[in-house]
Formats: C-alpha cells, sequence, structure tokens
C-alpha cells in the first residue's frame, strides 16, 4: 500500500531554490503527487509537499532537505491520518438557534407537546423525528475489511467512513453503534432493544459465519430494513461488474463458469445473489468445510483452489488474503475480481499482464456503489425488508450507468446513488 506523507518546509525566495529541494525528492526516486505553497512571507515561502511512499520504505527526504542551506523542515504527516483526526462525523443541528423563541420551540417547553403527540400515536414519530433517516452502522470488530477481527473500536473509522457515505450520497444519518462482544445472541438483543432509534440497521464487518444467524434473527425481529452490507451491498456491486463483464466480452453470465476463493460473508452473500440472478454454474472454495457445505446448499460446488482456477470464467475472491492468487494462476480470458481491502489477492495490473480480460480489485469493486442508494430505496418506499428483487435492481441499474471500458459506474457520482436508489424503491413499491 502506498503512503501520502505531507512534508511542509519553507524556502528562501531565490531562482532555483525550490527546484533543489525537488531535485532531492527525485534523487530519491520519489514522485510528487502535490505541491501547494501555504504561506508567504516577504523572505521565504512554505510549501506542502506530498509523496507516495511504500508503507515499508524508509527515507531521509526531510534530513536532505534540512542540509539545504536555503530550505529548512517544518514538519511531516500522514495526509490519511490527518484526515481522520478528531474523527469523520458529527451530529450537527438543523435548526439555527437565533431567539428564545426558537430555543423554546425545540427544546421546553415546546418539546414536550411533541413527546405527547408521539406517545398518543407513534407513527408521528416519522413526522417529527431524524428517526426514518437514521441508520446503525453495527459492528462487532470481527472482519473489518481484510485485517480480521481487530475489535470493533478499532473498527471506528471504517463505520464512521460509511457513515460519512450515507451523508453523502444518500442522505441519511449513520450512527456507529460498536458492541465488542462476538456472542450473536448479545448482539441480536443489544441491536433490538436500540432499534427503535433507526430507520434501518446496516451489519458491517462482521464475520462468517455468525453474520448470517445475526442478520436472519434480525430480519424477523424487528420491523425496519436490516442488511448485512458485506454479504449483499458487496453482492450487488459485483453481480453489476460481472453484467457488464460478460456484455462487453459478448458472453452468457449466466451460462459462464464463476469461481469463488473465501465463502464468508461477502463470498456467501455473492454466490446467493448469482444464483438467484440464474447463474447456472457457481463453484467455490473455502478453508473451512463449513462454508463449502453453505455454498453447496444455496446450489453451487465445492473445488480447490487449482480447479477452480482452472475451470473458471470468472473468478471472484474475498479471503481477506493478499497477494493470494499468483499471476502462473490466471487463464487467459478470465475476469477476475480480487475484492479483498485494503491489499488485494492480485492487483489488477498484474492480472491483466497475466491474460485476464477484464481484473479490478475491492477499491473499484465496492459496496459503496451500494450501500448507500439501498438503503435510500428501501427507507423511500417504506418497506421493512430487502427483497432479492430490490439487490438485483441496484445490479442492473449500476451495469446500465456503467460506461463503456469500465466496471462500475462512478463512486463520486451522486446521480449514481440516486438512480440506485430509485430502482430498489421502484422494486421494493412494486413487491418484487
Ligand atoms: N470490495 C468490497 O466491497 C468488499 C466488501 C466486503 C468484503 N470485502 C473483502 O472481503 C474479505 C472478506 O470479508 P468477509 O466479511 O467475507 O470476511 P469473513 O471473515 O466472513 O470471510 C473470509 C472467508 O475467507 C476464507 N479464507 C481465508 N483464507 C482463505 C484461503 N487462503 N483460501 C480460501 N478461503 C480462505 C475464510 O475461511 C472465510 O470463510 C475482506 O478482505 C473484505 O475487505 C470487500
Ligand atoms: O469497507 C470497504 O471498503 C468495503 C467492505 O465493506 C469491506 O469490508 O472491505
Ligand atoms: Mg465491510
Amino acid at each position: 500500500m502506498k503512503i501520502p506523507e505531507i512534508l511542509l518546509f519553507e524556502v528562501e525566495h531565490a531562482p532555483g531554490n525550490l527546484a533543489q529541494v525537488l531535485q532531492l525528492v527525485g534523487n530519491a526516486g520519489l514522485t510528487v503527487e502535490n505541491l501547494e505553497a501555504v504561506a508567504r512571507t516577504s523572505t521565504h515561502t512554505q510549501w506542502e509537499l506530498t509523496i507516495e511512499i511504500d508503507e515499508t520504505a524508509q527515507h531521509d527526504l526531510c534530513e536532505r532537505i534540512d542540509q539545504l542551506p536555503s530550505a529548512r523542515m517544518l514538519g511531516r504527516s500522514d495526509r490519511v491520518f490527518d484526515r481522520h483526526r478528531g474523527g469523520k462525523i458529527r451530529t450537527v443541528s438543523k435548526v439555527q438557534l437565533t431567539s428564545q423563541q426558537v430555543l423554546r420551540d425545540i427544546y421546553t417547553p415546546g418539546v414536550a407537546r411533541v413527546c405527547l403527540a408521539i406517545q398518543k400515536d407513534p407513527v408521528k414519530a416519522k413526522e417529527y423525528t431524524n428517526i426514518p433517516n437514521t441508520v446503525a452502522v453495527v459492528t462487532n470488530g470481527t472482519a473489518i475489511l481484510g485485517l480480521g477481527d481487530i475489535g470493533a473500536v478499532a473498527g471506528m473509522p471504517v463505520m464512521e467512513g460509511k457513515a460519512a457515505l450515507f451523508d453523502a450520497y444518500a442522505d441519511l444519518s449513520g450512527v456507529p453503534i460498536l458492541i465488542e462482544d462476538k456472542d450473536p445472541q448479545v448482539i441480536i438483543d443489544t441491536v433490538a432493544a436500540i432499534a427503535p432509534s433507526f430507520g434501518a440497521i446496516q451489519l458491517e464487518d462482521i464475520s462468517a459465519p455468525t453474520c448470517f444467524e445475526i442478520e436472519k434473527a434480525l430480519i424477523e425481529k424487528l420491523n425496519i430494513p436490516v442488511l448485512h452490507d458485506d454479504q449483499h451491498g458487496t453482492a450487488v456491486v459485483a453481480l453489476a461488474a460481472l453484467i457488464t463483464a460478460t456484455r462487453q466480452v459478448g458472453r452468457d453470465l449466466k451460462k459462464s463458469r464463476v469461481g469463488q476463493i473465501g465463502l464468508g460473508a461477502a463470498g456467501i452473500g455473492i454466490s446467493r445473489l448469482l444464483l438467484e440472478y440464474g447463474v447456472e454454474g457457481v463453484i467455490g472454495t473455502d478453508l473451512n468445510q463449513d462454508a463449502m457445505a453453505q455454498l453447496e446448499s444455496l446450489g453451487g460446488q465445492r473445488a480447490s483452489l487449482g480447479e477452480l482456477m482452472a475451470q473458471a470464467d470468472i473468478v471472484i475472491s474475498t479471503t481477506g488474503v493478499k497477494g493470494l492468487i499468483k499471476p502462473e494462476m490466471v487463464r487467459e480470458g478470465q475476469v477476475i475480481l480480487a475484492l479483498t481491502n485494503p491489499d488485494p489477492e492480485i492487483e489488477p495490473e498484474v492480472a491483466l499482464q497475466s491474460g485476464a480480460a477484464f481484473a479490478a480489485d475491492g477499491k473499484s469493486v465496492n459496496n459503496v456503489l451500494g450501500f448507500p442508494g439501498l438503503f435510500r430505496g428501501a427507507i423511500d418506499a417504506g418497506v421493512v425488508k430487502f427483497t432479492d428483487a430490490m439487490l438485483i435492481a441496484a445490479s442492473e441499474c449500476l451495469a446500465g450507468l456503467t460506461p463503456s471500458g469500465a466496471l462500475t459506474p462512478d463512486p463520486l457520482d451522486r446521480s449514481v446513488h440516486d438512480a440506485v436508489a430509485n430502482a430498489v424503491r421502484e422494486a421494493a413499491e412494486q413487491g418484487l
């Protein structure tokens, strides 16, 4: 993984002084990602220089800059950590507290009348609170990205990230809920107890097999939509990418042989949706025999890693194991989705060089394209459950919006999320 490191230094005004610093960067074999003047005095300019370095690489650039007669280092930092300092989200008021009157209306005494109105008619909570637009992002930290069981608090940066995306792409308030417990019953009971605060529940980064039990129990127990993002959000985007890839190479997805490496939450979520969509040949492998039995119970078949790589037209990996797929394992013309984050089972460039027709990693085929619109659509439709038809509608919508040559649309394009939300709402309203 590359780290964006920011170097802050000042350079005396004189032609060539900044060039000397840039020469040092070049000599160190590093590339400049960004260079910005952040302050200027009569004698000096302060520069913020961003370089990309390998996670494990060392450099003595700062010492070298300091040794230049015309430059002085002022600081260095990691841009990613800078963006997380203080957290990424907060709750903000929609109301401007501009007078005593506003204070009395939105707080005591006015608020009491609204409380009593809701007590009398609980449906009014939908109208007079933000509950319908608030989504719990629940984790117990057992499968944080591909980092494994690192605990719920360590997973908070991911949960805050999901909440930031809910805000940006679906106008929903995501509230991280960290439960430091692996007992599925504790999670079920905790979420059920706090569910009245929310319009929907997103389960996140909870490992298999407990994620299946937790999701099933909460769907049965609650009258709001519950969705395990790693299963179904991922499945929606993976299916979209496969619809696109097979269309572009003129192959029939339903007749293709799909091989899945890793049958945990994401893997099983993907197999389930592919089989539901009508893909006939899903084969899968996992270190865990129970996971393979679960694939068989859905209608797939087990295979060894070697068999899978030899037979599959499409390979999807969700193992959490960086570099698991070796270049020599890739067959000519295969479509490879190596979805493990933060580092994939095979880098897409390497897979393409090894003969793959299409290759993508978990940054581009990512559930960010699915979950905001899925939740917005379900909430807007007022349904209490996600159906496969809603998931498939989201996949088809994403595939329809994908520009030619790409596997997925641009996640930064808000209109993509709005379109997914509409497609999901329509499918829900048709009772599909
Ligand atoms: N791109 C995305 O949008 C997206 C979404 C969800 C998950 N993921 C990634 O998928 C990975 C798995 O997440 P999860 O929630 O399914 O975790 P999980 O713990 O539920 O499942 C991982 C599965 O991989 C299996 N596995 C591990 N090593 C293996 C190997 N060498 N060969 C075969 N199987 C192996 C495990 O036995 C387990 O069944 C993570 O790295 C995560 O980042 C990506
Ligand atoms: O968080 C992501 O980037 C995608 C996914 O939910 C994951 O667990 O990897
Ligand atoms: Mg996740």
